[in-house]
């Protein structure tokens, strides 16, 4: 039942080429959707991006019988296939892995599907849905992983995980602020070890960069405070701010969270570079404290309402207009001796701007 629920909320082309990687495969060889597609294909959504487990088979070959473009990770033995539509499916091929060192980056061997599923990191991300060419088979679930889904917990598969790796505490603080998840105990044992390890975990940051990407950025950064791991991200208040202003109806950018976050940083910089961020949430910051004026709904003016709540809106050459100087070099001028005033701090208020244009108008007459 489970694996016809999930087959049939696949979309058609999904399901087609699906079958047809199974066939591209071979006998002996199996093929698995895995993660998120098989979780969120079981809580009713249409998965987007796919996940694909080959047992002993030769990846990189079976992407190229595709016909499809990809790029192919030796390391790994995985390939990124592009979908005839744009989105991407990730070839896995099964592995068992060990941990050299804590935070660094798995030895992978090859292994068997369930060894691919006992890796993963949460019991919810680690049910498989075999596909062969005709058609799903039955749901493999070895670490328990149904049961949790039905009761929204998010449970590690083991007391190493978050220790081994410990991306996997933010992404567990996405995964439960997107789909209203609760933390299993084990989790929050693991949360102090996931701490420790953070600065030697480069994926960490990498994936906290991923949190500006969710739908409500401000509630899985509750998530990581509630967590006890609230000092890995900056500016919650902010960022739920900017959640509520969502929830009014207006969308908030990725970059406008991240400039959020890094408005509350110690230090801006380490925090952007830590997280790979690039200058674009920097930029933005530096025009929300400029005076240049932005239209409202932009995310200058939603981050400087927030940030800067007594800022006002300066004068345009539509009010100057309105004061009667004909349209023409003269409200340049004027807006210029603005300008000027704005500068040297001489106006700090709608209301002064407004005196101090009545009063040059009147001196210029
Ligand atoms: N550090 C990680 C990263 C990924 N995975 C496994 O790889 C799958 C795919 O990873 P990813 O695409 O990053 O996450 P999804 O679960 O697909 O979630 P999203 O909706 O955010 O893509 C996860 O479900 C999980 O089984 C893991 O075990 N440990
Ligand atoms: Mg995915």
């Amino acid at each position: 039942m489970n694996a016809e629920a999930v087959w049939a909320q696949l979309q058609p082309p999904d399901r087609a080429w699906l079958t047809h990687l199974a066939a591209l495969a071979g006998p002996g060889a199996p093929v698995a959707l895995v993660g998120g597609g098989v979780r969120d294909a079981l809580l009713g959504c249409t998965p987007q991006d796919l996940d694909v487990v080959l047992e002993g088979a030769d990846v990189q070959g079976v992407a190229g019988h595709t016909g499809l473009p990809f790029t192919f990770h030796p390391a790994f033995q995985n390939a990124t296939v592009t979908l005839p539509d744009g989105r991407h499916a990730d070839l896995v091929r099964a592995r068992r892995e060990t941990y050299p060192l804590p935070g660094a980056n798995p030895v992978p061997h090859p292994g068997t599907l369930e060894d691919d599923l006992r890796r993963r990191d949460f019991s919810l991300n680690a049910l498989a849905l075999p596909v062969t060419p005709r058609g799903p088979g039955p749901l493999l679930d070895v670490v328990g992983g149904l049961d949790d889904l039905h009761a929204r917990v998010l449970r590690p598969l083991h007391g190493a995980s978050f220790r081994e790796d410990a991306s996997r505490l933010v992404r567990g603080a996405r995964l439960a602020a997107r789909l209203g998840l609760s933390a299993h105990p084990e989790l929050l044992a693991q949360v102090p070890g996931a701490l420790n390890m953070a600065a030697h975990t480069p994926r960490l940051w990498a994936e906290l960069r991923l949190l500006f990407q969710e739908p409500r950025p401000g509630r899985a950064a509750r998530t990581l405070t509630d967590w006890g791991a609230g000092d890995l991200l900056p500016g919650l208040r902010w960022l739920e701010a900017l959640d509520t202003v969502q929830d009014a109806g207006t969308a908030v950018t990725p970059t406008t969270y991240a400039a959020a976050a890094l408005a509350s940083a110690p230090d801006p910089a380490a925090f952007a570079e830590r997280l790979g961020l690039g200058d674009r949430p920097a930029a933005l910051l530096t025009r929300v404290f400029s005076d240049t004026y932005f239209a409202p709904g932009t995310p200058e003016t939603t981050l400087r309402a927030l940030l800067r709540p007594d800022a006002y809106v300066p004068l345009t050459g539509r009010d100057v207009v309105a004061l009667g100087v004909v349209p023409g070099p003269g409200v340049g001028r004027a807006l210029e001796h603005l300008a000027e005033l704005r500068r040297a701090g001489r106006i700090r208020s709608r209301a002064e701007e407004l005196a101090a244009l009545e009063g040059y108008l009147e001196a210029i007459r």
